[in-house]
């Protein structure tokens, strides 16, 4: 079996914020050298720059659709870039974005050499989205987020017609929303993703390195 793409979102919990993130991050990165798969984490947009040069993959949980000039308060790629971000979440459910504004921020990532992982809470947004053409598109359902309910194994069809929908090869599929364990992983390599999207089971769990261990073995 392929491995998997993981992409671990931090959000805003304690547990991933100042040093605690970065234990986190050098621990993604211990388990990316020893395992091979390619794992990227997403801290909040100030801590980015305290991520950069471990040897891991940065992407930002958010970026926005603007150009270089008076936006006050935004976030820019150009800044992203400054601080060693090679990507972005865009559209995240706690995060949403006028369909306008995401496929802005897909062209702003295509032409400054970021990737684009565009969230999708519906199989009818995926179809949507991938439409722009991002690198990635994420099916999570809302109602799963959080839940420690893996969307893989509780509604296996929303992962495999979304799939389904995405049309254009160069599109990837991910899947999110009560991943914890490497079983859920298979699932969803199972249901045709190349990955995860994921947060709560490896940021809150008592051990997070053996967490994401325990998440890339599989067979
Ligand atoms: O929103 C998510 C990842 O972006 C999923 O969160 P959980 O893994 O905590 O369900």
């Amino acid at each position: 079996m392929q491995k998997p793409i993981i992409i671990l979102n931090y959000k805003t919990y304690l547990e991933s914020t100042g040093d605690r993130g970065r234990e986190l991050t050098w621990a993604a990165r211990d388990v990316m050298q020893e395992t091979g798969v390619r794992i990227i984490v997403c801290p909040q947009t100030p801590e980015l720059f305290h991520h950069k040069g471990y040897g891991i993959e940065v992407f930002s949980q958010h970026i926005d659709p603007i150009e270089p000039g008076s936006h006050t308060g935004h976030v820019l790629a150009q800044a992203l870039i400054h601080c060693g971000v090679t990507g972005s979440l865009i559209n995240h459910s706690e995060d949403r974005m006028p369909l306008p504004d995401i496929k802005k921020c897909v062209e702003i990532c295509r032409k400054n050499g970021l990737t684009s992982v565009v969230c999708a809470e519906s199989i009818e947004k995926v179809r949507e989205v991938s439409q722009l053409k991002p690198d990635f598109v994420a099916i999570e359902p809302p109602e799963l987020i959080g839940s420690g309910i893996p969307v893989s194994k509780a509604d296996p069809d929303i992962v495999r017609d979304s799939v389904k929908a995405v049309t254009d090869p160069e599109v990837k599929v991910l899947c999110g929303a009560g991943i914890s364990k490497g079983e859920d992983v298979k699932a969803a390599l199972e249901l045709g993703t190349v990955g995860v999207l994921l947060a709560s089971g490896v940021v809150k769990a008592k051990d997070p390195k053996a967490a994401l261990r325990e998440l890339v073995a599989f067979k």
